[in-house]
């Protein structure tokens, strides 16, 4: 059967270095036909058209079409899978509130279209910032879909958070199982080096406390900023990747003996009142999304997973009083 995937802000950076391999068969698997769905705003319309004439152009064996519109309501049509990329970026002298509230004008709607037009077995995954908010209005719109079905992306910080562990002890980062980020995709990101295992040690009896504290966890936090400081945009290449690594881990199951980095929304697991869109170590079982349970949480990691969490609130009660969820 030909999985239809949508994919919005198509014509941005994440959408050219995402669309390519998602027609490739890295999203779903090597023998998933695909048809891509593409939304953008009307006057990113053209250069949408462009990078499709380039699908075209690569005779992807498992492509079987690509549609290009600006109304979400064709856009979700009967798709399977929904990569949610466009969002309204934070722009000089933008309020927080302003943010959110352009930001619910596009996420309120395409929940609607979701629920209103996607297939059964829609799964969402939220890569425009703020994606744990953005996923949570998205959801509040959309009813009648099961709540797990909605996700944000942190898998970018769980790779990151992997590959500064893997350079440190300077080993593959194959080695490396059980990496586990906790909260916002934000600076209050919490990477939890306390059940990571190296090897079959944990990974924070490996390091010492210091670089744990002051290095490895703000490197991680901070690392989106430090791109775009870098590259004079933000991450797009190492974003695309960690979005189709979500997916391909959603549908096709998480190897045995290790977990994945997952926003979902909580079941009020380890605190997290229920329903916010907040990150945990997950495993996925026959299609869907399960948090990892009955991980001990020492004093370090509640305090910085609880403010993590304060900072979800904070968003969620923004969003609430904006009348957007
Ligand atoms: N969660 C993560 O780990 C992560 C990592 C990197 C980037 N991001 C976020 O991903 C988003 C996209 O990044 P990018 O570099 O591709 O940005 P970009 O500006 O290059 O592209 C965004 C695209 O979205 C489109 N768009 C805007 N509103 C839309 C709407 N209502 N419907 C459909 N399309 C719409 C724009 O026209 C643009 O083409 C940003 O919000 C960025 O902050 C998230
Ligand atoms: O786009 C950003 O603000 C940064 C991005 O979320 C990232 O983590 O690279």
């Amino acid at each position: 059967m030909t999985v239809k995937v949508t994919v919005t802000g198509a014509a941005g950076q994440i959408g050219y270095a995402l669309l390519f391999r998602i027609a490739s068969g890295q999203l779903l698997g090597p023998d998933v036909p695909v048809r891509l769905s593409l939304l953008e705003i009307t006057p990113a319309l053209k250069a949408a058209e462009g990078t499709a004439m380039e699908l075209d152009d690569c005779a992807f064996p498992l492509l079987r079409g690509v549609d290009i519109t600006d109304d979400p309501v064709k856009a979700f049509d009967g798709a399977n899978v929904a990569l949610l990329v466009g969002a309204r970026p934070r722009t000089a002298g933008m309020e927080r509130k302003d943010l959110l509230e352009a930001n619910g004008g596009i996420f309120g709607p395409q929940g609607k279209a979701i629920n209103d037009h996607a297939a059964d077995d829609i799964r969402v995954l939220v890569v425009g910032n703020p994606a744990n908010t953005n996923a949570l209005i998205a959801k509040a719109h959309a009813p009648d879909v099961p709540a797990d079905r909605f996700t944000a992306m942190t898998r970018l910080d769980h790779n990151r958070a992997i590959s500064q562990l893997a350079q440190k002890l300077n080993v593959p980062v194959t080695d490396i199982k059980k990496m586990t980020i906790w909260g916002n995709h934000s600076t209050t990101q919490y990477p939890d080096l306390f059940h990571t295992e190296v090897g079959g040690k944990i990974a924070a009896e490996l390091v010492e406390e210091e670089w744990l504290r002051d290095t490895f966890i703000p490197t991680v936090a901070k690392r989106g900023a430090a791109i775009i400081e870098a590259r004079g945009a933000s991450s797009a290449a190492s974003a695309a990747n960690a979005a189709l690594n979500h997916v391909y881990d959603w549908v096709n199951g998480t190897p045995e003996g290790d977990w994945v980095s997952v926003a979902l929304p909580s079941d009020g697991s380890y605190g997290v009142p229920e329903g916010l869109v907040c990150s945990f170590p997950a495993v996925s079982r026959n299609g869907r999304w399960e948090i990892v349970q009955g991980l001990e949480i020492n004093e370090f990691s509640r305090e910085r997973i609880d403010a993590s969490v304060r900072e979800l609130i904070e968003e969620r009660d923004a969003v609430k009083a904006l009348g957007l969820i």
